[in-house]
């Protein structure tokens, strides 16, 4: 009896040690944007490491280089130096072809303006992803996922901000993602629509783990994340997690 009370003793200690692995990891990357002779020093020597399951909410000035750095793990874009790793693959070594392939199997985009194509219905966009992903889930499923079911033969000229910023996540988790990156999400929105489409970002990343990178300007927002990560100047300044987290109806700004 003290023998096995004393084996599972051992393994929930093991259990609680094991450490997540990490999904998307970046080293010493740097970014130089340059236009003839003028110079802009975007990143200075990045290192992060995005976990699986992890909701991280990346906080910085105008400038601070949040949109460079989400490009890059994105595969949107290379660093001028440093390497990046999905998992055990190199993203720096690849080639266009692959790193756009990369993207098209593993990467959700959210951006600001939410990009829907207006001559088609919630569901005809969310299934314009679907049709080429690998491993897509419904489109009815992704838009029950946000609650927007009841609205998907609507064109997005029927819905509100809100709910047009919640069909683009929608068509962002179809293909079920590993990485879903999110630039401004609520920029557009006012508090209370934008507080409807966090609440579907956590409630994704609750469900299916998908590990999510949330870029804002509102520092309020921070609270609903795993961890917060601040730059300034294209640098790493701070790193934390957060002991508890808030439900976005919670959060006010
Ligand atoms: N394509 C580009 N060409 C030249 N400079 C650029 C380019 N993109 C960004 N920059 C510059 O790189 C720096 C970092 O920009 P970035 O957009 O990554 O910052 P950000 O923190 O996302 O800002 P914001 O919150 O305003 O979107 C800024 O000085 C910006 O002007």
């Amino acid at each position: 009896m003290a023998a096995a009370a004393g084996i599972g003793y051992h393994w929930r200690m093991k259990a609680a040690v094991q450490p997540r692995s990490a999904v998307l990891r970046t080293e010493a990357i740097t970014k130089v944007y340059r236009s003839g002779t003028v110079e802009v020093q975007a990143l200075r020597g990045i290192d992060l490491t995005l976990l699986e399951t992890e909701m991280v909410v990346l906080l910085g000035a105008s400038g601070s280089g949040k949109s460079t750095l989400l490009n890059i793990i994105g595969g949107l874009d290379q660093p001028t130096s440093g390497r990046v790793f999905f998992r055990d693959e190199e993203l720096t070594r690849l080639s266009d072809k692959a790193l756009t392939a990369f993207r098209r199997d593993h990467v959700g985009f959210v951006f600001q303006f939410y990009n829907l194509v207006p001559s088609l219905t919630a569901l005809e966009n969310v299934a314009l992803v679907t049709e080429i992903a690998q491993r897509p889930m419904r489109p009815e499923d992704a838009l029950d996922r946000v609650g927007l079911a009841h609205r998907m033969h609507h064109f997005p000229a029927e819905l509100s901000g809100g709910e047009q910023q919640r069909v683009a996540i929608a068509r962002a988790i179809a293909k079920q993602p590993d990485i879903l990156l999110c630039d401004e999400p609520t920029g557009a929105l006012d508090s209370a629509t934008g507080r409807t489409v966090l609440e579907a970002l956590v409630q994704v990343n609750a469900d299916l783990g998908t590990a999510t990178v949330l870029i804002t300007h509102n520092a309020a927002i921070r609270t609903i994340a795993h961890r917060v990560i601040s730059m300034a100047d294209g640098a790493i300044v701070r790193d934390e997690v957060n002991a508890t987290r808030q439900a976005p109806s919670e959060v006010t700004w």
